[in-house]
């Protein structure tokens, strides 16, 4: 069943556009994730999906409700949209019970929080104020705060952007965990490739206003669309080749296509599948690296006569040998075809 469906929606700030004609659906359940650099206009896109900003076009439908169209306009209290802003925002004068369950029914209450506060992991700390709980105790409240009605659908505004990087990967874990134990359909907005590919089951890129890719953060990361939706996942080497059916002939090697391909293109080569090997067909030149814990990531400039990129980049696992060296290249696994390129380099 379709959680949220938006169809041709297109909103502005102040006569300028924003949101051109954007599509996309989001299945009952799903923790879906919106990326793409800043002033994309992904916060513009939760904000309509609130009911915070009218749009000037298109469709928004939650389940069988129609909640923005061009005759139809439900105000945000009567959305059951729930909303998570950056910082959280707490009631400072209030306990983080009182904070929870701001708004629900009296019957019921403390129950409720009560249970919330157990699906938060902040069981018994119901009495004390926000300045009494760590930074990620109080988005884990603000989270709480936001669950107590049980919304149809949360909205979550890069939340853990203000945290620090070790709190921030095991909170993302946390409220993965809680939105699908409490069984509740979540969009996080984020510029953090790594969130996105760790929380979501489905992963939309905004670009220009509209979603330039849709898919599971698998499909995303090896089978983007073009250059640039390959970028915004991550770092990725880009080199031209020859299609041949299910394989691609290129300057490191002949590897099989995940997707069938003919003629002269371009294909995608993550840095993970670029190796340092003797026998490799490549001679390039060391031009820096750095150890990074897991592996090192190494920047290499390919013999120009390979016609390959000025620049490759391979995470090893091994260290490489010093700037200035020269070492030889090969590649591994499958490659993926780019269709229609359109290789810009991501703003931000
Ligand atoms: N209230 C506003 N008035 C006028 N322009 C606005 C307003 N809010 C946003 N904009 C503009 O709309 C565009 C999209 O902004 P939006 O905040 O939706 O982008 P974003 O992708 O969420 O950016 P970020 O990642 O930096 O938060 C930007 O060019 C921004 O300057």
């Amino acid at each position: 069943m379709s959680g949220l469906t938006i169809t041709g929606l297109r909103a502005d700030h102040g006569g300028s556009q924003v949101l051109a004609g954007l599509d996309l659906t989001v299945a009952d359940g799903a923790l879906a994730c919106v990326l793409g650099p800043s002033g994309c206009g992904k916060s513009t896109l939760l904000r309509v999906i609130a009911g915070f900003h009218r749009p000037s076009t298109g469709r928004v439908a939650l389940r069988d409700r129609t909640l923005a169209d061009d005759r139809t306009w439900v105000p945000a209290e009567r959305r059951r949209i729930g909303y998570m802003p950056q910082d959280g925002a707490l009631f400072p004068h209030l306990s983080v019970a009182g904070n929870i369950g701001f708004g629900l029914p009296r019957a019921g209450r403390r129950e409720r929080v009560e249970e919330l506060l157990e699906l938060v992991g902040l069981p018994g700390l119901g009495k004390r104020h926000p300045h009494q709980l760590s930074g990620g105790q109080q988005q884990r409240v603000a989270l709480a705060r936001a669950l107590a009605p049980a919304p149809e659908l949360l909205l979550l505004d890069e939340p853990f952007a203000a945290l620090d990087a070790v709190l921030r990967a095991d909170l993302r874990a946390e409220v993965a965990a809680t939105l699908r134990a409490a069984g509740a359909t979540a969009i996080l907005v984020t510029h953090d490739q790594d969130e996105a590919l760790s929380f979501a089951d489905v992963i939309a890129v905004v670009r220009d206003g509209r979603i330039a890719q849709a898919g599971t953060p698998d499909e995303l990361y090896h089978r983007p669309a073009d250059a640039e939706v390959a970028r915004t996942l991550g770092e990725a080497n880009i080199v031209t080749a020859e299609l041949d059916g299910d394989s691609a002939a290129t300057a490191l090697g002949r590897l099989p296509l995940t997707a069938a391909g003919a003629g002269t293109g371009q294909v995608l080569l993550r840095p993970r599948q670029l190796c340092l090997d003797e026998q490799g067909s490549v001679r390039a030149r060391v031009l820096r690296s750095h150890f990074r814990g897991h592996d090192h990531r190494v920047e290499l400039a390919p013999d120009p006569d390979h016609g390959l990129p000025e620049r490759l980049i391979a995470y090893t696992d091994t260290a490489p040998p010093e700037a200035g060296s020269t070492v030889r290249l090969a590649a591994t696994g499958a490659t993926h075809p780019m269709g229609g390129v359109q290789d810009r380099v991501p703003v931000g």
